[in-house]
């Protein structure tokens, strides 16, 4: 370096070129050291480089401690300040034993001293610098490591969007949702197997390669309206830092935009279609049972389906054209996606879009168990035991309610509301649902008796009582309308 220097300060200009190649070959013959240089604007085009992305993020995480001059960055599509080295500042880590050295440098690109030209952009690069015996070592493991665990930084800060799409247009906004497995309400060990399965999925990369098999995995989501299926899929995505693409199918003209739609969703995401009845019409039996159903719907739900309806006239997506994408599309465009199809009714999919391999898992989410409760207790009351608890445990085993439901009674309504009036809310909910639910029974075996005198056959009666009950029971939960219209 010093003769390097002596050759800047005292050879002419002209000479310096010469002189500066013929040091350099001399300081590499003896200098046991290697460099290697990560520059951030790379090829013609002078694109930002991924490895300089990957290795400011790895250094950010890794050296921070040890850096002496650092910069601050408010990063666009970072979800923090990030800290990196500051210019011309060194640091050192070890890796397997051995000593390696990162420099952060700067290049200012000589220009005239006045110029009618912008300014031109300082070039940033790195240097690591290692001993030469380590090349092997370095070359071959060390920089895969740093590259790959700084995109693996890069994704756990990076900020998370929720996509939604009009058309062929995805528009996102920052996904910040709070859910969380601990906080969901449903059976522990149900629980631990999609949280398992999950992880499983995400760290599966080379089973996927091995098997031959693209890296998705599809879930169907099924149960009542209130059972949390929404916010399981919130809490999955917080779980593996996934974004979301929230599909909505019924804006959606034809098959070649569902394609163009598909295509643009990135890795790491979840692409959700959330009741996939009402989006596209599966069977022709479907519409059927819809009608059927339409009967004992209140007028507002009416009113949706509707609009439900004139929306999809205007959507020529099919079910072969989905269920092509859902088994082509990955295929060719790699990376890590889960699929989540939502339904309240799972009896009327085409068993076609349901099946294994489509639709790995299947997962019901059903309503509020006595365990569900206990949880839902502790998050919103902070509590773990009361004297009513006995009487809610019995009144839950004799009648279905909605998480959702139970939530709203265990939320005080007023500053002053104490634990108790909470729990009494909900137990007066449910006796109120128990004595509904014993009026229902006694109407539909009366009106059974009459339909069994005038047809003479006592058995429909008791059969239409089940559906009956199923289709036309409401309830109102804290002045809050929510109809229970589901029966899996
Ligand atoms: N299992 C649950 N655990 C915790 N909270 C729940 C659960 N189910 C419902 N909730 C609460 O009820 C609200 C509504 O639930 P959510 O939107 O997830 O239901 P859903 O099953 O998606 O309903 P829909 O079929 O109508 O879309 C949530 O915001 C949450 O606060
Ligand atoms: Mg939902």
């Amino acid at each position: 370096m010093f003769i390097y220097a002596m050759f800047q300060q005292y050879f002419p200009y002209e000479l310096r070129g010469h002189a500066h190649k013929y040091t350099q070959k001399l300081v590499t013959y003896f200098y046991p050291y290697i460099q290697i240089t990560f520059h951030e604007l790379t090829g013609e085009k002078l694109k930002r480089s991924d490895a300089y992305f990957a290795i400011q993020n790895y250094l950010a995480d890794h050296t921070t401690a040890t850096a002496k001059r650092l910069k601050a960055d408010v990063v666009k599509g970072s979800k923090s300040l990030v800290l990196t080295m500051d210019d011309h500042e060194q640091v050192m880590e070890e890796f397997q034993g051995i000593k390696i050295w990162w420099s952060s440098n700067k290049n200012t690109p000589k220009r005239p001293s006045f110029s009618f030209y912008p300014k031109t952009e300082e070039r940033r690069y790195y240097t690591l610098t290692f001993h030469k015996r380590y090349r092997d070592a370095i070359t071959k493991s060390y920089i895969d490591k740093v590259l790959k665990d700084g995109k693996a930084i890069a994704v756990r800060n990076r900020e998370r969007k929720l996509y939604t799409n009009n058309s062929t247009k995805w528009s996102h906004v920052q996904f910040e949702h709070p859910a969380n497995f601990e906080t969901l309400a449903m059976a522990e060990n149900e629980k631990e197997a999609v949280k398992n399965d999950l992880i499983k999925f995400s760290k599966g990369k080379e089973y996927y390669t091995k098997i031959g098999k693209p890296w998705k995995r599809g879930y169907l989501l099924y149960g009542p309206p209130g059972t949390g299926k929404s916010t399981m899929i919130a809490a999955m995505a917080n779980l593996l830092d996934y974004d979301i693409y929230d599909l909505e199918l019924t804006t959606v003209k034809d098959n070649s935009e569902l394609r163009k739609l598909l295509i643009e969703t990135t890795s790491k995401s979840i692409i959700i279609i959330e009741d996939i009845d009402c989006s596209i019409d599966l069977t022709g039996q479907r519409r059927k049972e819809k009608k059927k159903y339409e009967s004992s719907s209140s007028s507002s739900e009416k009113k949706k389906e509707e609009e439900e309806k004139k929306s999809k006239k205007g959507s020529k997506v099919t079910l072969s054209g989905l269920l092509n994408f859902i088994d082509g599309i990955w295929s060719a465009c790699g990376g890590e996606r889960i699929i989540i199809f939502t339904t309240n009714f799972v009896d009327k999919l085409d068993p076609a879009l349901i099946r294994r391999g489509r639709m790995d898992r299947h997962i019901e989410m059903s309503y509020c168990c006595f365990e569900a409760f206990k949880l839902l207790a502790r998050n919103y009351l902070d509590l773990d035991d009361h004297e009513l608890f006995g009487r809610i445990e019995v009144l839950l085993g004799e009648k279905e309610i909605t998480p959702a439901d139970v939530a709203e009674c265990l939320m005080p309504k007023s500053e002053t509301e104490g634990v108790e009036s909470c729990l009494r809310e909900l137990v007066k909910v449910l006796e109120k649902l128990k004595k509904k639910k014993k009026q229902g029974k006694k109407k539909a075996e009366e009106e059974g008796e009459v339909n069994g005198e005038e047809n003479g056959d006592g058995e429909s009666g008791e059969s239409s009582s089940g559906s009956g009950e199923s289709s036309s029971e409401d309830y109102e939960v804290a002045g809050k309308g929510r109809k229970r219209n589901s029966k899996r």
